[in-house]
């Protein structure tokens, strides 16, 4: 097999030097795009609280064995994950993944301290972390409204939560020398016909302020904020839309907006706002997922949305200023392979669009020569990029093609099996 992926890689090589494209470039350049691995595909956004349910109008469905139940495990589960995936990543976690060792702290008083198993393992990894603030799964979460609630005791409350969580983020980028991209998603909103929409909106505007108020070193951490269009239990209004974030992030220069392919319509898709992003923010965070008819966050496949996403990005040159993370979670199938599957798919898919001539593309743009334009996106599509995604797994030291999957499957018998 070594040997084909060479021949292969050899012909494509020549291949794409046709069409002006260097492959080793572009391989240089994937190297060194870092891709977020969420922890929370690991044990079904449980969390270590023993918070029981999960809430917020999210849902993960399937009973598969062998779920992650600690932070050992979660930790082993994610290293042989990455050991399958080419390249060097990072690793994406929420604050209800805190260790407390017996002493156990609430939302509002969580400190560094609860996060140092983490941050000793991504250095003995040489890997970055990056963060989420948890607004579910809580008790003063239940009304509904976090952020954004009426209630004084219940805003104030969650208002220290995100200042809290922006000074972990702080703590793992100064220590892992990687900035942390901390990520803030509330599930605030109402199932039913809402009619004072206005109110908790400037409340959470106000938290947010309160939230973003310490200056930190963007060396160090950097804030996102995330929207959604619907989530279970909040049909038919959701606090934080993106019309609320978009204009919270212009006018913020340091919030970036984060852009999760769930949340929009079902016929709208984030590759298509990219670039209207990028016209008023210079950094976008990613949340790459895939809905099925909602925000089912299946797992990543290699599907047009995908390619597109990538497509946008080195079209526009922004892989540089965009923070590209996972955000799924199938309890159906070994959730091992499920990172697996959505980390290599994310990673063909950049190297799928890196492979493009863009600028032979953008040429017969500008000059209208549309039927060129079209006739080259078709034929650009069947050149022999999979021989330089082989060649990209076996020169990275990771398994080819689907070899990967005999690992997962002994690591099923020998440590998920065992779970009981
Ligand atoms: C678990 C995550 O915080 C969550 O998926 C969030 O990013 C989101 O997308 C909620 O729908
Ligand atoms: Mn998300």
């Amino acid at each position: 097999m070594e040997k084909f992926i060479l021949e292969n890689y050899k012909i494509a090589k020549k291949m794409y030097e046709t069409i002006g494209v260097d492959t080793d470039e572009v391989l240089e350049r994937v190297k060194k795009i870092p891709v977020s691995m969420h922890c929370w595909q690991g044990d079904d956004v449980m969390g270590f609280e023993g918070a029981g349910e999960l809430t917020g109008g999210i849902q993960t469905t399937g009973n598969y064995p062998g779920k992650a139940r600690n932070g050992e495990e979660l930790r082993c589960d994610m290293e042989k994950a990455l050991s399958l995936i080419p390249g060097t990543h990072k690793v994406n976690i929420h604050a209800s993944y805190a260790e407390f060792d017996g002493n156990k702290a609430d939302r509002d008083q969580l400190t560094p301290a609860h996060f140092e198993k983490w941050v000793a393992w991504a250095k003995k990894n040489g890997i970055g972390l990056d963060f989420n603030e948890t607004y579910f799964s809580h008790p003063k979460s239940e009304s509904g409204l976090t952020l954004s609630s009426g209630d004084e005791e219940i805003r104030r409350f969650w208002i220290e939560h995100g200042k809290r969580c922006r000074k972990i983020g702080e703590y793992f980028g100064r220590e892992l020398g990687q900035t942390c991209v901390t990520n803030l998603w509330i599930p605030d909103g109402y199932k039913d016909i809402t009619v004072d929409k206005l109110g908790p909106r400037m409340r959470l505007k106000k938290s947010l302020d309160e939230v973003f108020a310490e200056k930190i070193d963007s060396a160090y951490n950097i804030d996102s904020v995330e929207s959604k269009v619907f989530g279970i239990g909040s049909e038919s209004y959701v606090v934080g839309s993106h019309e609320f974030y978009m204009g919270y992030a212009a006018q913020h220069d340091d919030v970036m907006l984060t852009l999760d392919a769930g949340h929009f319509h079902p016929t709208e898709v984030i590759s298509g706002k990219i670039s209207s992003i990028f016209t008023f923010k210079n950094k976008l965070l990613l949340h790459v997922s895939r809905p099925v008819r909602w925000d089912s966050d299946h797992v990543v496949i290699f599907d047009d949305e995908l390619c597109a996403i990538m497509q946008e990005l080195n079209r526009n040159d922004l892989f540089g200023k965009t923070y590209i993370a996972l955000d799924f979670f199938d309890a159906s199938i070994n959730r091992i392979a499920a990172w697996v599957i959505g980390m290599r798919n994310t990673i063909k898919a950049m190297i799928f669009a890196m492979l493009e001539p863009v600028e032979t593309l953008k040429k017969a743009e500008a000059e209208g020569d549309f039927t060129s334009r079209l006739a080259l996106l078709e034929e650009y599509k069947s050149y022999p990029f999979s021989a330089v995604w082989d060649y990209y797994c076996q020169a990275m030291g990771v398994p080819v093609k689907e070899s990967w999957l005999n690992e997962v499957r002994t690591y099923e018998r020998d440590v998920l099996a065992k779970r009981i």
